[in-house]
């Protein structure tokens, strides 16, 4: 008894400013696994692109829980996992590499053990590995996502903005992973900084909402974790500076970073290019990207 399944998952980008572990983006960017479940027992992996000599072959691979969660869950009668990965998302760098494991694993397993979860069931078993949704549900549901945690089970709203825009994605060369950056945060913040954060994150939601993007400049601006985080990424005030400077509607750190995104209605590959050389200004390597929204989150392929 042997059966495959192929899933492509986008990367996200997650906090967007102000919106700490609420707000999330699915982005043009993807990995692809293809899961074969079978009787024969043991796990084997291969991994092409990001990631390949690094990621562990053995049950402490997060995309392997994700699974074998699924199979405990249903009761799936296979201890035998192949996986075949091929990855476009670089690890640890902000853009949502570890939701797009577990979403990966998580459908692929859903789909092969006859599709008996939801999507918002998928949604709470996401987090529950992941710790906070805001990656998660768009690299699930696609578009964009604004998700709250109730005693476990994660409430969102999905949208499309009626307006487009683009998103420019700066890569740095090193990696930081969502667990030190996590570490630099405070345990509480002045009531006026909380405040500061609410007023910048509802105005962001209906800054998207509505299309009208020149709010964004400020919409982006956040207290919560972005100047905890700064030390960590050489640079980053002056990166996210000249993105500003090169016409960029917004930036912000993406995700718990250390990649930085700016949002554009046009001059991308200018701003990508402003950023670049603002990092390399503070000795680091950097490439740019650009992104779209993805609409579909996660699908068989
Ligand atoms: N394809 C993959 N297969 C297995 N494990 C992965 C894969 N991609 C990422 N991971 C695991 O997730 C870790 C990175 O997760 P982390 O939360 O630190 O960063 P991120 O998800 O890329 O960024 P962010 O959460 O800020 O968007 C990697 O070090 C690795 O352990
Ligand atoms: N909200 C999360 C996103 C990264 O996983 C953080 O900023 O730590």
């Amino acid at each position: 008894m042997a059966n495959t399944v192929k899933i492509r998952v986008p990367g996200t980008t997650a906090n967007c400013g102000p919106g700490f572990d609420a707000v999330g983006i699915a982005c043009t960017i993807y990995n692809d696994l293809e899961l074969t479940l079978s009787d024969q027992g043991g796990i084997s992996l291969e991994v092409a692109g990001e990631g390949a000599g690094a990621i562990p072959a053995d049950a402490s691979n997060v995309v392997v829980k994700a699974i074998q969660m699924v199979l405990t869950k249903t009761g799936y009668p296979a201890n035998g996992i192949k996986l075949n990965m091929v990855n476009n998302i670089p690890l640890a760098r902000g853009l949502g590499s570890s939701a797009a494991a577990i979403v990966g694993g998580l459908v692929a397993a859903n789909e092969l053990t006859g599709n008996r979860l939801t999507k918002e069931e998928i949604l709470d078993m996401a987090t529950a590995i992941e710790g906070h949704p805001d990656n998660v549900a768009p690299a699930i549901f696609g578009g964009i996502t604004v998700s709250i945690m109730d005693s476990g089970t994660a409430k969102y709203l999905r949208f499309l903005p009626p307006k487009n825009f683009s998103m420019v994605a700066v890569i740095p060369e090193f990696n930081l992973s969502t667990k030190a950056a996590r570490k630099v945060l405070p345990d509480s913040v002045p009531f006026a900084d909380a405040v500061f954060n609410v007023s910048r994150t509802a105005l962001l939601i209906g800054a998207l909402c509505t299309g009208e993007l020149k709010l964004l400049l400020h919409a982006l601006e956040d207290r919560l974790h972005q100047p905890y985080r700064e030390q960590l990424i050489p640079g980053m005030a002056q990166v996210l500076a000249a993105a500003r400077q090169a016409g960029a509607l917004g930036a912000a750190l993406s995700g718990a970073g250390p990649c930085l995104l700016a949002f554009t209605a046009d001059n991308s590959d200018e701003i990508g290019q402003a950023m670049v050389k603002a990092f390399n200004i503070h000795k680091v390597d950097a490439r740019y990207q650009l992104l779209q929204i993805d609409t579909q989150g996660a699908i068989i392929v």
